[in-house]
């Protein structure tokens, strides 16, 4: 039986409310131009099966519908904004059943402003920071415009072609967007028109195309399906966060709150002045080339600084086919020199990550938690304080230490009471009693014998 976070296979995955990442509506065709290029037309006379039912913004979902709402619908503080949702049965109840939903919103975009919106040649509009901003600085919150699901769950006639069903789908959720996008304020209603749509000649009409552009993934509100396919992710489309432009090496990682059903937006590198805020639309330890198939849908080549290095692809690829170093592996390591050998590897990949400009990748933290940990264990404050400095510019994570900064400064008295404080140094071996001790407090594990 293995105990404790750190050995699970958690902690190596993607964090809980991790960062989300535009939705490509996957079953409506992903490449550009893969449907509806050819003018599909639907059959006449399927158009009357779309229904809507709009309910008491207080009352739960209903078997088999989609419900119109809009949350936070519960205490919502007064002048906070508000978000139009289509739902699927069981979304409402995530929100009505989680303790102290909803919560005020953090940091909005107010007069004083970190950013401001400015057109970049050849992307349209970005978004600018107005001054400096500090790795992991929340530099603003946003409440969607608009969250529904991905898919609809409608039945397609079965004697259509496939591009017809593909049509027909696209048609029933331009019609199901619309109902949703009239209940919105003018003001909200202007804001979501003007968004940018890239998806004008693949057959998504322009609510569907915007949706497709802009929106952000959102898990957790379909409890309904288990089964990890993309229907279980519902996509937010919001006004600011829209106008971030891509990245490859973003500086800028977003986060979904359920409780305070917002976004929010971290930096994870220094930002100055005047610099454009960028996000990662997609996977960014892939190939330049697999890179930019993924970004097809949302037409445009993209042409960052690693894009045009000819040598970040092997520096990628590096990363991309080495394990994060792990503490789980590091403790489980019975070679006399499992400490120089495992910060090694931290070390050569924290170099690749920062070199290519990776700060937002999950690995980050991996690499970060395993490079402390292990210097801690030797009793090296002094290299263990450079990787707690790491550590402590990540707040998008929650498995990052809660009092990380008290190991800011080496001689911290916080050092010699960490548990792990001088437990393993290279070439002795650790005595079972201080791995089941460590186990109980979450770090590494034991195999606890029948
Ligand atoms: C979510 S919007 C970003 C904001 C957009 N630039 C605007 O004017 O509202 C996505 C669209 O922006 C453009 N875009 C985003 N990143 C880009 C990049 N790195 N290079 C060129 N165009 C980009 C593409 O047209 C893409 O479909």
């Amino acid at each position: 039986m293995k105990r404790g976070f750190l050995n699970s296979s958690r902690a190596n995955a993607r964090p809980v409310g991790s960062p989300a990442a535009p939705v490509v509506i996957p079953n409506l065709g992903t490449g550009k131009y893969s449907i509806g290029k050819q003018n599909v037309e639907v059959p006449e006379g399927y158009e009357s099966e779309f229904v809507h039912i709009e309910r008491d913004p207080r009352s739960g979902s209903f078997p088999g519908g989609i419900t119109y709402t809009t949350a936070p619908f519960v205490d919502a503080a007064p002048g906070e904004p508000t978000t139009e949702c289509i739902f699927h049965p069981g979304s409402k109840e995530v929100l009505m059943d989680l303790p102290g939903f909803s919560q005020p919103m953090v940091k909005r975009v107010g007069r004083k402003s970190p950013i401001r919106v400015k057109e970049v040649q050849g992307m349209g509009l970005g978004l600018f920071a107005s001054r400096g901003i500090k790795a992991r600085e929340l530099i603003f919150s946003e409440r969607p415009l608009l969250v529904a699901a991905q898919l609809l769950s409608t039945r397609v006639p079965s004697h259509f072609t496939r591009e017809q069903q593909l049509q027909y789908s696209l048609d029933q959720l331009e019609k199901t967007l619309a109902f949703a996008v009239d209940r919105m304020s003018d003001e909200d209603k202007a804001a979501y028109m003007a968004l940018k749509n890239s998806h004008l000649e693949d057959g998504s009409g322009p609510l569907v195309g915007i949706m497709r552009t802009n929106g952000l993934g959102i898990s957790g509100l379909r409890p309904e399906i288990t089964d990890g396919s993309p229907a279980g992710i519902c996509c937010g489309v919001c006004n600011m966060i829209s106008r971030l432009n891509h990245s490859c090496s973003p500086n800028v990682i977003t986060q979904w709150s359920m409780l305070k059903f917002s976004f929010q937006v971290f930096a994870v590198r220094d930002i100055a002045a005047d610099e454009e805020l960028t996000y990662r639309y997609i996977n960014i330890e892939a190939s330049t080339a697999q890179r930019n198939e993924k970004l097809k849908p949302y037409d445009f080549v993209c042409a960052c600084s690693s894009c045009k290095d000819p040598e970040s692809d092997a520096r990628r690829a590096d990363l991309a086919e080495s394990d994060t170093p792990t503490v789980k592996e590091w403790l489980s390591d019975d070679e006399p020199h499992a400490n120089a050998r495992v910060l090694d590897e931290c070390r050569r990949q924290m170099e690749l990550l920062e070199r290519e400009g990776m700060q937002a990748a999950y690995r980050y933290f991996g690499v970060s938690v395993t490079g402390f940990t292990v210097c801690v264990a030797s009793g090296d404050a002094e290299s263990a304080s450079e990787w707690a400095r790491k550590l402590a510019r990540i707040r998008w994570v929650e498995e990052v230490p809660k009092d990380i900064e008290s190991f800011l400064d080496p001689k911290s008295r916080a050092y010699k009471a960490h548990p792990m404080w001088l437990k393993r140094i290279d070439g002795a071996t650790m005595e079972k009693d201080v791995m089941v001790e460590l186990a109980a407090i979450g770090i590494g594990s034991v195999t606890l014998e029948d």
